[in-house]
């Protein structure tokens, strides 16, 4: 027999948010008082097995998350149900195929962009401070549009400074970068629409509680640059298959945005579908790069291990061995531990949300020991506290909140790990997100041998908005490793004026520094080479 739902009125309770992120019950279930309305939140792995999966047809996402985050990405497959999600799903499913994962060239000029953008940035073997979670956005927002929808960006790179010197610049890439030169930029249009559909879905089922002009204005202006992008996508694919007609193509890239115009002709839901998987694809896997780089320069022995794992699979960047698929890098056991580690303290989703649409019981919550079923009627809303779930000591064990890849050894996949959700409305771009962030990480730490914790990093304070992020940034300074430091030093020298001494900043030796100039892709810049052992024939020329 299902107990029947009594609420528990909790002393002191400031939201679902905050319980899920406070969590201190014993149990995997409570039940809280909101502004008069009764909510259910459960941190069970049974319970969220059968809401997710076993009990699907009992639960949508329903009006409030329709209501929450229909405000920014309006009708798209992640606010609906119903025939209009199942017809999304199955349309967006075959890009989502193992072979489109894989063609990883765009991915790897994402990562030859980001490098780019941290050598604007070096001071000799060491970078200087750099901020990694903004040039993970990038990364995520130019490799995301490229998968997508075969939109070239190249926000990356347009954002270093003098770049819209060198380059022409379309619009897409201008707003991307925020230098179109608007009163609000892309990056904090995302971060204002963001911040209000967070507090509309912290609202749950108040949620039209929470509007502001500002954050209208900031949906304005992201709806705009998806206009801009469907159009300008689609005009140069039109071009394309007009020269293709002369000049028959090889092969034809089918990508996402080709298949929903296919589908549909009506400008809103396009607009919708592509904003709403521009964020998906954007700020989710930004923030677990920038969760896992900020557990990699609090922790340096698993830095160390990770890089040793990569070096023995894939070989160092001027030695590279092994090519870096799907496959190879799901092989590198310690990289994927790493990032399900990350996944499992900060999961880039930490709530989901579903309502009842009829009565029905879920498995544990209920009785006085609250190991009976519940019941939940018609109509309720039941909260997943995914992040709640992933740090409970009875589950993971007493260190449960500690950063150790190394728990992840011979464990079994169950539903207490759940950063994509599960059962079918499981994130469909989970293969594709552990791709690309792997392969970046294996190219960074091919790269880069040390990482240096800059400021804000002792105490971590994270920020909940459409995803969990780190307050204040990722704030870091990297060490080029010797072998790509001497390659990245042979691009064209102009000798410049003076030799000096001095103090290597971050360590204490003293070396002796040649300024020349390094041009490269038309940028002009200082560049400041220490004094390090060459091998036999290189040389560096010196004022
Ligand atoms: C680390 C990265 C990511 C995480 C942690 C993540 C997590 C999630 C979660 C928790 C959901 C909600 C599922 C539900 O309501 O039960 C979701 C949905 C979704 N995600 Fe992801 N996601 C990530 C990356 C991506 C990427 C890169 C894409 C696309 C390129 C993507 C596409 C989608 C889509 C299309 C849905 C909607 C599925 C549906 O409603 O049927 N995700 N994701």
């Amino acid at each position: 027999m299902a107990a029947s739902y009594r609420l528990i009125p909790r002393a002191g309770c400031h939201g679902v948010w905050t319980e899920c992120t406070e969590w201190s019950s014993s149990q995997g279930n409570i039940q809280i008082g909101l502004l008069g309305k009764k909510f259910f939140l459960t941190a069970d792995a049974d319970n969220v097995r059968a809401i997710l999966a076993t009990q699907f047809k009992d639960f949508v996402t329903g009006p409030n998350r329709a209501g929450a985050f229909g405000y920014f990405v309006g009708k798209s497959i992640f606010t609906s149900d119903g025939p209009f999600w199942e017809h999304s799903r199955s349309l967006f499913k075959p890009h989502f195929a193992t072979g489109h994962i894989n063609d990883l060239e765009a991915t790897e000029r994402s990562c030859l962009d980001m490098f780019e953008a941290i050598s604007a940035r070096k001071n000799g073997q060491w970078t200087h401070p750099l901020d990694l979670q903004a040039l993970f956005l990038r990364f995520t927002l130019d490799n995301g549009m490229e998968f997508l929808f075969g939109a070239n960006v190249r926000s990356q790179l347009a954002a270093i400074p003098g770049a819209s010197t060198i380059y022409q610049l379309d619009e897409v890439t201008r707003m991307a970068a925020d230098t179109a030169g608007a009163d609000m930029g892309f990056t904090e249009a995302f971060h204002v629409a963001s911040l209000q559909v967070t507090k509309r879905a912290k609202l749950q089922s108040l949620y039209w509680l929470a509007d502001s002009k500002e954050g209208r204005k900031a949906v304005k202006y992201l709806q705009k640059f998806c206009e801009y992008l469907v159009n300008a996508t689609l005009q140069a694919s039109e071009q394309t298959s007009a020269n293709e007609r002369t000049n028959p193509p090889q092969a034809k890239k089918q990508t996402l945005l080709k298949a929903l115009a296919k589908d549909t002709h009506d400008p809103i839901e396009l607009r919708d579908q592509v904003l709403f998987m521009l964020t998906a694809a954007r700020d989710t896997t930004a923030a677990l790069l920038s969760w896992m780089f900020l557990m990699l320069a609090k922790h340096p022995p698993v830095w160390e291990k990770l890089r040793e794992s990569i070096i023995k699979d894939f070989g160092t960047e001027k030695a590279p061995k092994g090519v870096l698929t799907f496959s190879s890098l799901k092989h590198c056991t310690y990289l994927q531990n790493v990032m399900f580690e990350t996944l499992r303290l900060y999961p880039p989703g930490p709530l989901n949300t579903r309502m009842a649409v009829r009565d029905t019981t879920l498995p544990v919550g209920g009785g006085d020991d609250g190991k009976s079923p519940i019941a939940v009627r018609k109509g309720e809303t039941v909260n997943i506290c995914v992040y709640a779930m992933q740090r409970r000591t009875d589950l993971w064990g007493e260190d449960a909140l500690e950063f150790r890849p190394e728990r992840w050894e011979g464990r079994k996949m169950d539903w207490s790990f759940l950063p994509f959700s599960g059962g079918p409305r499981t994130c469909m771009g989970q293969q594709y997100a552990l791709t690309e962030a792997g392969y970046l990480t294996v190219r960074l730490l091919q790269r880069f041998d040390g990482i240096q914790a800059v400021e804000g990093l002792d105490v971590i304070e994270q920020f909940v908005t459409v995803t969990l992020e780190p307050t204040k940034g990722v704030n870091v300074r990297l060490r080029e490793a010797a072998s790509s430091y001497i390659a990245s030093l042979s691009f064209e020298f102009v000798p410049s004026s003076n030799n000096f001494e001095q103090a290597e900043a971050g360590g204490s030796q003293h070396s002796t520094f040649n300024i020349v100039e390094v041009r490269k892709k038309g940028f002009t810049r200082r560049h400041e080479c220490c004094g390090v052992q060459l091998p036999q024939g290189v040389a560096i020329p010196s004022g």
